[in-house]
């Protein structure tokens, strides 16, 4: 992996937000950063269509909200409600490559763009495009690159942050075609947390094709695993008893007051 500029995306259905979810940028951009794999410049989170069907899914203005609580103290990771707003559930394939293609058009058009614009996940180094022409950019392939007003300006990659359950899920019959896994894995590229349960170095080892971009693939050891999950905050709630400590008050404060997952306003989390 070169040291290019690069936005992690994490997809997924966040229902609700978790502390790891939120952790698992800080991790992977802390890991690229000490081992001067690539230049984090942002982070977003994509919340998956109400249409994903997935059980437990509440609506993608609850998960946006939730999201946006969560987030509020976070400098970096944005929350982009493209995925949502589609008239369908959209492959993360499609997701990446729009995400992609609008920061790299937001660089190489910034003089036509006003700032209103800009929309509101893309990361603050992106309106400032003289930060990132900064440096050596200059001697950067031309691959990496687009012309700006005759300058060379470093093109950005939206690589796919994941867990490594999601990795995992790859080789679910039917999930993801081929042509798509190539092309994340291959054009994008892979940041993938470790999770309890899972072996992902020996899942790439197995597949051909992860084998073969292997080089594309950051494998990211979670030392400070926690094995907090939605499905998990979701269950305490629905119980009545106490989430607090694993994801933010104030998603919890929101689910109780909207009574998602089975929460009644009543219920407290344990001060
Ligand atoms: N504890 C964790 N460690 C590493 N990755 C995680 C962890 N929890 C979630 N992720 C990752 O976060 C992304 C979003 O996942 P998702 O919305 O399914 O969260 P979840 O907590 O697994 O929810 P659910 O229990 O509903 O499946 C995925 O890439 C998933 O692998
Ligand atoms: N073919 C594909 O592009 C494909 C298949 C399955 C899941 N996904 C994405 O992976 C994420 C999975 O989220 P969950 O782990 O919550 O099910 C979602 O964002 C979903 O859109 C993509
Ligand atoms: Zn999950």
């Amino acid at each position: 992996m070169s040291q290019g500029k690069v936005v992690l995306m994490a997809c997924g259905s966040f229902s609700p937000p978790t502390y790891m979810h939120l952790r698992m940028f800080e991790i992977a951009k802390d890991y690229l950063h000490s081992l001067g794999l690539a230049n984090v410049i942002g982070g977003i989170v994509s919340p998956v269509h109400d249409a994903y069907g997935k059980k437990d899914l509440v609506a993608a203005q609850h998960r946006i909200a939730m999201l946006k609580l969560a987030l509020r103290s976070s400098t970096w990771i944005k929350i982009s409600d493209w995925e949502t707003q589609q008239n369908g559930w959209t492959r993360t394939r499609i997701s990446l490559q729009y995400h992609q293609d609008i920061i790299n058009r937001f660089l190489t058009n910034i003089s036509t763009i006003d700032d209103m614009d800009a929309p509101n996940w893309l990361p603050d180094d992106i309106l400032n495009v003289n930060n990132m022409n900064s440096g050596n950019s200059i001697d950067e392939p031309d691959n990496l690159m687009e012309r700006l007003n005759g300058n060379r300006v470093e093109r950005v990659t939206v690589k796919l942050l994941c867990g490594a359950d999601l990795l995992e899920s790859f080789a679910t019959p039917g999930l993801w075609s081929d042509e798509d896994l190539e092309t994340i894995v291959g054009r994008h590229g892979l940041v993938v947390v470790s999770r309890a349960g899972s072996d992902p170095g020996r899942f790439i080892y197995e597949s051909d094709m992860l084998y073969k971009h292997r080089n594309n693939v950051t494998l990211v050891t979670n030392y400070i695993a926690n094995e907090v999950s939605s499905t998990v905050i979701r269950r305490l709630v629905r119980r009545g008893e106490s989430a607090k400590y694993l994801t933010d008050d104030a998603v919890l404060a929101y689910l109780r007051t909207h009574r998602l997952y089975g929460a009644t306003s009543s219920q407290t989390d344990k001060i």
